[in-house]
């Protein structure tokens, strides 16, 4: 008999199924995980932009996290768009209650579009609250460049961010490079210890909706298989790389989504 392990994502719907939940379901599937959900959010949202959203009742969110906790348990968990403070102060109690590790934090904040996604002015929240209980944060530039409070144009920008994000308290950061300039990218993985880097040619494409959410469900996937931090980010690398270039040219008139069936289940 087949035994699967099993992940959660905690994060918002988009109806485009670009990004998001949707995004993250379909990568647990090509790793061959057991995928979960617990919905924060409901966006109406295509591939050019987001035009309203539903926020979740707390009550509601710590509720789905609960009873998967109880009844079928979690090997390791991705945590996408929580749209304010209310909703983060539910997710860390679940997160605490039911004792949940192997946390991968993707902190979105912006879309591709513009459009923002988590309150302004309740980033500290989720700093505060959730940065400490997380094994791996994993950024975008923008994004760090607001948790870190440092602006980021180079190498040593995105080291100096890096460091200063460690500091408020997740156990590994993976500073994602794709919004940096020139032909390739690079993103910078840290242990407390040791600095990774892992670099890909740029892909010229506009079909790169929901990159972010399935790089980090593709880590969660990984790690939830038993792989180390490192294999886990360069396997999910991989994937993502793969999924950017496989990309389908006819989904949406903006930022097509990625091509998330690859069967990733004997990648290790
Ligand atoms: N055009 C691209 N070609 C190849 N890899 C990319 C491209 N855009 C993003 N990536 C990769 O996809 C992942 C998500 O990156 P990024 O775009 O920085 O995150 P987000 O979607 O959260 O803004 C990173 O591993 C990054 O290096
Ligand atoms: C519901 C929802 N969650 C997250 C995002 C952002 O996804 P991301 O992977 O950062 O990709 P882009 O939107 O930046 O392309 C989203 N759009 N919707």
């Amino acid at each position: 008999m087949k035994r699967l392990f099993k992940t959660i994502t905690i994060a918002g719907s988009d109806s485009g199924g670009g990004a998001g939940v949707q995004a993250d379901i379909k990568t647990f599937q090509a790793f061959d995980v057991y995928g979960m959900s617990a919905i924060t959010a409901i966006t109406s949202q295509n591939t050019t932009g987001v035009s309203s959203v539903m926020n979740v009742s707390p009550n509601v969110i710590y509720d789905q996290i609960a009873m998967v906790s109880k009844d079928i348990g979690i090997d390791a968990c991705k945590i996408g768009m929580l749209a304010n403070t209310e909703v983060i102060d539910a997710v860390f109690k679940a997160l605490v209650d039911f004792k949940i590790q192997n946390i991968v934090l993707d902190p979105v904040m912006v879309a591709k579009s513009g459009d923002y996604l988590l309150r302004r002015g309740d980033e500290n929240s989720l700093v505060k609250k959730l940065l400490p209980l997380c094994f791996l944060v994993t950024p975008n530039i923008p994004e760090a460049e607001l948790i870190s409070q440092t602006s980021i144009k180079t190498k040593e920008d995105m080291i100096n961010s890096i460091l200063e994000i460690k500091s408020l308290g997740p156990k590994n950061v993976l500073l994602k490079g794709g919004h940096m300039q020139g032909d390739f990218l690079t993103d910078i993985l840290y242990d407390g210890i040791d600095f990774y880097e892992f670099t890909s040619k740029k892909v010229n494409s506009k079909n790169t909706h929901g990159t972010g959410c399935t790089l980090s469900a593709a880590i969660t996937a990984s790690l939830a298989r038993g792989n180390s931090l490192y294999e886990a980010v360069k396997i999910a690398k991989k994937y993502t790389l793969e999924a950017i270039k496989k990309a389908p040219t006819n989904i949406g008139q903006g930022h097509g989504p990625l091509y998330h069936n690859l069967n990733f289940s004997k990648v290790n």
